[in-house]
């Protein structure tokens, strides 16, 4: 699409050369031509660069991009403000550019923490906690009414921005409620929940902000198999964790696991916002494989971990959906070698290898840095 827009934008001139070989009639039916298309491909461009799902993916892979500039604005009501005030929270607010009256979210480079496809995520405080916050804004459904027209009137399409918002209502509700429950178990490696409330424009979650961690998307091709290693290990007991409180994450992918390179490579899983909450997973699927890993990490895993042990126990939990955290429980629990011995030889091996784990507080997993 980038290609087409950039052939088609309203700008292309038409070339003037061309024109003057041309007989007049042939000139004028060319130049209604390119009007006509230059018009039908702008109308196309709009709609994209309003599509809240288009310009947010431009602006995950690279923040103060292209949305920023074609105004992604989120407006702020007084109610808005309000409510943001009796939650305690403070967050940096600028004017709105299409609308100079109105007060706007911030998102310079210094308050935009990251954009998803459900919303914004930007830096703010409280009173009543003492650490940095992410807050994220996800914007309620606006009306399904929001149709437009084409040029000869007739119906053209329903918004797709107000379906995908419907999506972020409850993708927001979720991530709520399974933050404030692992809260709860003080599960470790995940933001703590601070705060969740609803406007009449948008649902608003406040989080513990993850400050001087790095998307794994961003990073994997730097990390040495050793980090690689340590990064799926911990993973694995992060979504091991949940599954003894009954939360599965159900979005692992590597945008979703949160790295800190200046603290031994630690992760910390975030966006719950796809949770689920009793456990009883009726089937395999690719997110629930056997360490939950992301695609392109259980790829490396697949590379330096040998014997093809990976694929062995994948196939185990697809007949048996939580038999690796099972295995991975009943390793830690055994007193002596005869009882590890009982357990099965890949997992066995992965955990005497690869991976070593240890539990605190009698029931957390924890990951041994092995280096
Ligand atoms: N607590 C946090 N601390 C630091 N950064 C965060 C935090 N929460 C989110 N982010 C950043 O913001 C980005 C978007 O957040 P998140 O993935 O939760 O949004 P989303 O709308 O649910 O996205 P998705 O499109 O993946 O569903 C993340 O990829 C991450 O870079």
């Amino acid at each position: 699409m980038a290609h087409l827009m950039f052939f088609y934008s309203p700008d292309t001139a038409v070339p003037l050369s061309v024109g003057r070989v041309m007989h007049s009639n042939i000139y004028i039916l060319f130049v209604l031509l390119q009007v006509f298309v230059n018009k039908t491909f702008s109308d196309i461009y709009k709609i994209q660069s309003n599509n809240i799902n288009y310009c947010t993916k431009l602006t995950k892979k690279d923040l103060g991009s292209s949305c920023i500039d074609k105004n992604l604005e989120y407006p702020l009501s007084s109610d808005d403000i309000d409510l943001l005030a009796k939650n305690s929270l403070s967050i940096k607010t600028q004017t709105c550019v299409s609308n100079p009256s109105l007060t706007c979210l911030n998102i310079d480079h210094k308050s935009l923490i990251g954009a998803g496809t459900y919303g914004l995520v930007v830096r703010g405080q409280s009173k009543s906690v003492q650490f940095p916050l992410a807050i994220k804004f996800i914007k309620l459904p606006t009306k399904l009414d929001t149709v437009s027209f084409n040029t000869i009137g007739r119906y053209n399409r329903i918004d797709l921005n107000s379906l995908i918002e419907n999506q972020g209502t409850e993708k927001g509700l979720r991530e709520a409620i399974a933050l404030r429950l692992i809260n709860e178990y003080e599960l470790p490696s995940i933001p703590k929940y601070v705060t969740y409330f609803e406007t009449s424009s948008y649902r608003i979650l406040a989080m513990e902000y993850l400050e001087n961690y790095e998307e794994l998307s961003k990073i994997i091709d730097k990390l040495s198999s050793e980090d690689l290693l340590f990064i799926s290990c911990q993973t694995a007991a992060i979504v091991c964790n949940l599954d003894q409180i009954g939360i599965s994450h159900d979005d692992m992918h590597e945008r979703n696991i949160l790295i800190n390179r200046k603290n031994n490579n630690k992760v910390n899983l975030i966006d719950f916002g796809g949770a689920h909450f009793n456990n009883k997973h009726e089937h395999f699927t690719s997110t629930s494989n056997f360490l939950k890993q992301p695609i392109n990490l259980l790829g490396h895993l697949k590379r330096f971990v040998k014997e093809d042990l990976i694929d062995n126990i994948q196939s185990q939990e697809k007949k048996d959906l939580g038999r690796f955290c099972l295995m991975m429980k009943t390793f830690i629990s055994s007193k002596n070698d005869t009882e590890k011995e009982a357990i099965p030889y890949y997992y066995r091996i992965l955990f005497e290898k690869y991976w070593k784990f240890n539990q605190i507080n009698k029931k957390l997993f924890k990951c041994a840095l092995t280096k």
